[in-house]
């Protein structure tokens, strides 16, 4: 199987993980990216069995409304069954770097909304040691600088994305050779700097199952302790 197919695999492994469990009022929270997406569009088949989604990003929200997949706002869905996303590297704690796709704020606040983090992911993002795919940080435009000096007094290597801007309008600053050695302890330290408005560690918040996707087929994989 090539990456795409891995990818549809495991979009369709979250349908039939969640499916069980949903009921005709259940929101869903659903992540963003092209394995995020795989998911959306296997997603569609079950749309009379809940009610809708709230989306980690405008992109994901169009591409759920583009199924007739009502979306909602979170501020009016309390908390969500299912946060289903994809993810840049993940660990066998399932911590993440996530962000590639610029959407890791919103889809930080989706997630620590929802009961069960799915994180869906072919073979290629496993790592035995996080922080080889640079680290995103999302920044406020003004802090921009301030917070480069600060991630390289922190041994790494920002580089700015240029000319992309983030659905909340703030800019991304990719990190590169971040030594990562405790993850939650790094991601609390790099949220700690005035004007970061986060970064895509999620490490205080992992993922609970991860959905991978390999040659002999969709591994389902929990969080060593
Ligand atoms: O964090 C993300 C977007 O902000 C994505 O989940 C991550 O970049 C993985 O993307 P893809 O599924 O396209 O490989």
């Amino acid at each position: 199987m090539n990456q795409d197919q891995l990818k549809q695999a495991v979009g369709q492994a979250a349908v039939d993980y969640i499916k069980p469990h949903l009921q005709k009022d259940s929101i869903i929270g659903v992540g963003t990216g092209s394995t995020a997406n795989c998911f959306i569009d296997a997603l569609a088949e079950l749309k009379n069995d809940f009610d809708g989604a709230v989306a980690s990003s405008e992109a994901t929200a169009e591409r759920l409304k583009s199924h007739g997949i009502p979306v909602y706002d979170l501020n009016s869905s309390g908390t969500l069954d299912f946060y289903i996303d994809g993810a840049d590297e993940t660990n066998d704690h399932l911590q993440l770097i996530k962000g590639g796709g610029g959407a890791l704020t919103r889809e930080k606040i989706v997630a620590a909304c929802a009961k069960e983090f799915i994180c869906i992911a072919d073979e290629s993002k496993w790592v035995d040691l996080l922080g080889t795919f640079p680290l995103p940080v999302e920044v406020i435009p003004m802090a921009r600088s301030y917070v480069a000096r600060e991630l390289v007094a922190l041994g790494g290597d920002p580089v700015y994305r240029q000319g992309f801007v983030t659905d909340n309008g703030n800019v991304i600053l990719d990190v590169h050779n971040m030594s990562i050695q405790s993850a939650t302890a790094l991601e609390e330290r790099i949220n700690n700097i005035v004007g970061v408005v986060t970064n895509g560690l999620f490490a205080c918040r992992p993922a609970d199952v991860l959905l991978m996707g390999t040659a002999d087929g969709v591994k389902t994989i929990k969080a060593k302790n």
